[in-house]
């Protein structure tokens, strides 16, 4: 998609919670480094003057940043206009018409029921000349709803111009891996079967869904995050190297590696639920939703037969931390190293947030002539500098039309594949104690690997 810059950016759903604690922020950061080029039209249904609007643009600014500047906000006000109108009534596109210039961006923070819907009225206003679409997840509910709406966005929308929100996409470090694998030998000749013995991926979260019961009951963990913020981070840890530098050649290499995961099995497929959340508002009684998930996966391809692949992901855990973590073989216990048994596997993790980092785990021998562990760490700020917020990166991308950051449809119809049994056939959810690592079940899907791994954390400050 080169050669193309956006020349208005339209949201649909600025009202929204997203709106407020990440896009207009976002802005606001872009607007700051001199990065936002156009003007930025807000719609929902809400009825707002110009003044109220860029009020409450402005409170959720001021909310999400920490070094608010009245100047850079009255810079970005002044490309703030707002469109009040129900995103299914052809007169909001009519009056869209009027304020638009060329090449225009929708962005979709919308209720994921109304993505074709508002699709097809710009079609129909003829508003989708040279135009992108940026959606935010979901995409779909399963593989059968994700393919009904990439048939009908497919009548008026050339694929290309669709760009699909995962903002874990966006992340620095997320984005690192593929640089940090394939640029250093150390890294890409230890990426393999032949030297991993399994991989974690955690996403821990300690807060609970309080406030988002009626969005949360309807999805589960396996849909609000597996399906795509830990698949897409997994492909970009398990692909071969794309071979050249283009969107293409990255996505190819992804694509395999969606294609060699096979459908995950109800039994490696772990579901738990915290005590308590059937007395959030919005959950329906004797809900079976899972707040917790974990799961056991393969990868068939010649890296990576053999080596299990175990994704969890839960709230009201004990910590808040995402991270993706390789645990290797040992070494041969020759006979000179003294208790070689005691010799740990050595790990290797890279933490995603918070403050991503890096650290290698190897083993030495103490002055006691015990192993200890040695850990190698660095922060990625110390060493790369402090890093854009995923929102940031995403939006200026989106408008500078650069879609190697968004998930596309091949992919996401993958990624509801291999959930597809798990979704259709689902366990029952455990119960797990808030503030606990999940159901002990969990632990047997580890049985005869290692253990999971209690995730790294950030020192206090
Ligand atoms: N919130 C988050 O952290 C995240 C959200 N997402 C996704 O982003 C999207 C938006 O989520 P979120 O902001 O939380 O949702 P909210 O319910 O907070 O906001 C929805 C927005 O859409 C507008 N809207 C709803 N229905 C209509 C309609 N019929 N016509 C016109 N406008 C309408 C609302 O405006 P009004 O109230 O005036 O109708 C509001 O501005 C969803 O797809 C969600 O899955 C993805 C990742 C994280
Ligand atoms: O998409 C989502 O992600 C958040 C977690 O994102 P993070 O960037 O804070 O790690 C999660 O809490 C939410 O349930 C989910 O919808």
């Amino acid at each position: 998609m080169a050669d193309w810059n956006a020349g208005a950016l339209v949201i649909f759903g600025i009202t929204g919670d997203l709106a407020a604690k990440m896009t207009l922020p976002a802005l606001y950061r872009l607007e700051q480094r001199g990065e936002l080029h156009c003007p930025v039209i807000g719609t929902a249904t809400a009825s707002l003057s110009r003044a109220e609007f860029t009020e409450l643009a402005r409170r959720s600014v001021e909310k999400a940043v920490d070094d608010f500047d009245p100047a850079v906000f009255a810079r970005l006000s002044r490309r703030l206009s707002y469109l009040s109108g129900e995103a299914t009534d052809p007169e909001l596109y009519q009056a869209l018409a009027s304020h638009l210039t060329a090449r225009p961006l929708y962005y979709l923070a919308l209720p994921p029921s109304l993505f074709a819907t508002v699709a097809e009225r710009l079609a129909a206003a003829g508003l989708l000349t040279d135009a992108r679409v940026a959606l935010e997840k979901p995409f779909g509910s399963d593989l059968a709803s994700a393919r009904e709406l990439r048939g009908r966005l497919n009548e008026i929308l050339d694929e290309q111009h669709v760009l699909l929100v995962d903002h874990f996409l966006g992340k620095e470090p997320v984005t690192e891996i593929e640089y940090l694998r394939f640029a250093n030998h150390v890294l890409a000749e230890l990426w393999d079967r032949d030297s991993v013995t399994a991989i974690q991926i955690t996403m821990a979260e300690n807060l609970d869904v309080a406030g988002r019961g009626r969005f949360y009951d309807q999805v589960g963990a396996l849909r609000d995050v597996v399906q795509n913020h830990l698949l897409q981070l997994l492909a970009l840890v398990a692909m071969d190297a794309p071979v050249g530098s283009s969107v293409a050649d990255l996505r190819a290499k992804k694509l395999e590696i969606f294609r060699a995961i096979p459908a995950v099995e109800p039994a490696d497929c772990v579901r738990g639920q915290y005590e308590g959340y059937q007395g959030v508002p919005g959950v329906a009684p004797g809900s079976n939703t899972e707040t917790y998930v974990a799961l056991k996966l393969a990868i068939d391809n010649w890296r990576w037969a053999g080596v299990p692949i175990f994704l969890r992901a839960g709230k009201c855990l004990p910590a808040s931390a995402t991270e993706v973590r390789l645990i290797f073989k040992h070494t041969p216990r020759l006979r000179f190293l003294p208790d070689a048994a005691q010799v740990e596997a050595n790990q290797l993790v890279l933490r995603i947030s918070p403050d991503p980092a890096f650290r290698l785990r190897l083993s030495g021998l103490d002055s006691a002539r015990q192993w200890r562990p040695v850990r190698l760490d660095t922060t990625f700020e110390r060493d790369l500098g402090a890093p854009r917020s995923p929102y940031e990166r995403l939006l200026a991308d989106a408008l500078a039309g650069d879609d190697r950051l968004f998930a596309w449809q091949d992919a996401v119809a993958e990624s509801w594949r291999i959930l597809r049994p798990a979704l259709a056939y689902p366990r029952p959810a455990r119960w797990y104690a808030p503030g606990t690592w999940g159901p002990s079940a969990a632990d047997d899907l580890v049985d005869g690997y290692p253990a999971w791994q209690p995730p790294w954390l950030p020192a206090p400050r």
